[in-house]
């Protein structure tokens, strides 16, 4: 365990200290000062997580939720009866789930992707631990990045998949880029949607992954096509053009450079030569090394994976 309020001796909401045996009854009442407001959350569904303050209380969508007093902490040692979205996840969220979801709510762990050894799952979590399928973060942190969602994210996930997406859009409303969760997701989401238990829902993650790599592979064969086009007649390339012949290829390739500079995929074709991972986003020289701190270029079901912490 690393620094941080959960970490055997425990702090209540506003930082003061208290013991790690206090009830969960007295830490709610300090919620309540805190936030002025009766004892139940403005949230018509149970929120809740395990704050490890881990991350920049001004970037964490966890601590906001806090602020706007729609999420309850709990210590360590506390379990959760609804569902918990987690990276210790065994099954992924699906439709089934809505019932526990309904009853009972949605907890998350908030604390850093970069520091998920040092959080002690075996005393946190609940009988309903879950990943969450292949979807894409919309956070400013992480833009693009699959499975690596923020806390904020995670919860709108689960009730968008489990049909809530009234509750999904009223949390992600707190934030300027949330909607935007729902629309890049918007058509893995209603798939997910038609899914009833775990097992439909990895085949629908499965099937699209599997659709996701072919397209990125399309786009990539494509972009090897429109190279050997660019690049003229390449039977002519070792004769010695004449002036005016060396003219029009040069002309060809401003053109080219300049239609790249507009908009373009900026990698494609005889300017620069580039490798694609298989979401078909361009892998950097240099970036090539999958790891946890970098899912964007790594194999999807390695990062999917990863994401399952041995216990
Ligand atoms: C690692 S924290 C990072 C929080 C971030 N600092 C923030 O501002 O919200 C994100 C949490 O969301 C949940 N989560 C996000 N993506 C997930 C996924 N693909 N599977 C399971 N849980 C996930 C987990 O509870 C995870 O611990």
């Amino acid at each position: 365990m690393g620094k941080g309020k959960n970490k055997g001796e425990m702090r209540d909401s506003r930082g003061g200290k208290s013991t790690s045996s206090h009830s969960g009854k007295s830490h709610h009442r300090r919620g309540e000062i805190k936030h002025g407001k009766a004892s139940k959350s403005n949230f018509p569904v149970k929120l809740a997580m395990w704050d490890f303050d881990h991350c920049d209380p001004k970037r964490c969508s966890g601590k906001k939720l806090e602020r706007v007093g729609v999420i309850q902490s709990l210590r360590v040692g506390q379990k959760f009866q609804g569902v918990v979205v987690s990276p210790n996840g065994k099954g992924v969220v699906c439709p089934n789930d809505r019932e526990i979801v309904e009853m009972n709510g949605v907890a998350v762990v908030e604390c850093s992707w970069a520091r998920l050894e040092e959080v002690p799952f075996n005393k946190i979590g609940g009988k309903n631990e879950r990943l969450l399928p292949y979807l894409v973060a919309a956070n400013q942190v992480n833009y693009g990045r699959p499975w690596r969602l923020n806390c904020v994210e995670a919860i709108a996930a689960c009730f968008a998949i489990v049909g809530r997406m009234d509750l999904a859009s009223e949390l992600l409303s707190h934030f300027s880029w949330g909607l935007g969760f729902l629309e890049v997701n918007k058509e893995l989401l209603e798939v997910y949607q038609q899914c009833t238990d775990q097992d439909s829902v990895k085949e629908a993650e499965a099937k699209w992954l599997e659709k996701i790599e072919k397209e990125a592979f399309e786009r990539k064969s494509q972009a090897n096509t429109e190279d050997i086009w660019l690049m003229g007649n390449v039977n002519r390339q070792t004769a010695h053009p004449t002036d005016s012949e060396d003219e029009t290829e040069n002309e060809q390739a401003e053109d080219t450079a300049a239609s790249l500079s507009d908009g373009a995929e900026p990698t494609r074709g005889i300017i620069t030569a580039s490798k694609y991972d298989k979401l078909g986003n361009v892998i950097e020289s240099g970036s090539e090394t999958s790891s946890l701190a970098d899912t964007s270029t790594s194999d999807q079901s390695d990062q999917f994976n990863a994401l399952h912490i041995s216990k």
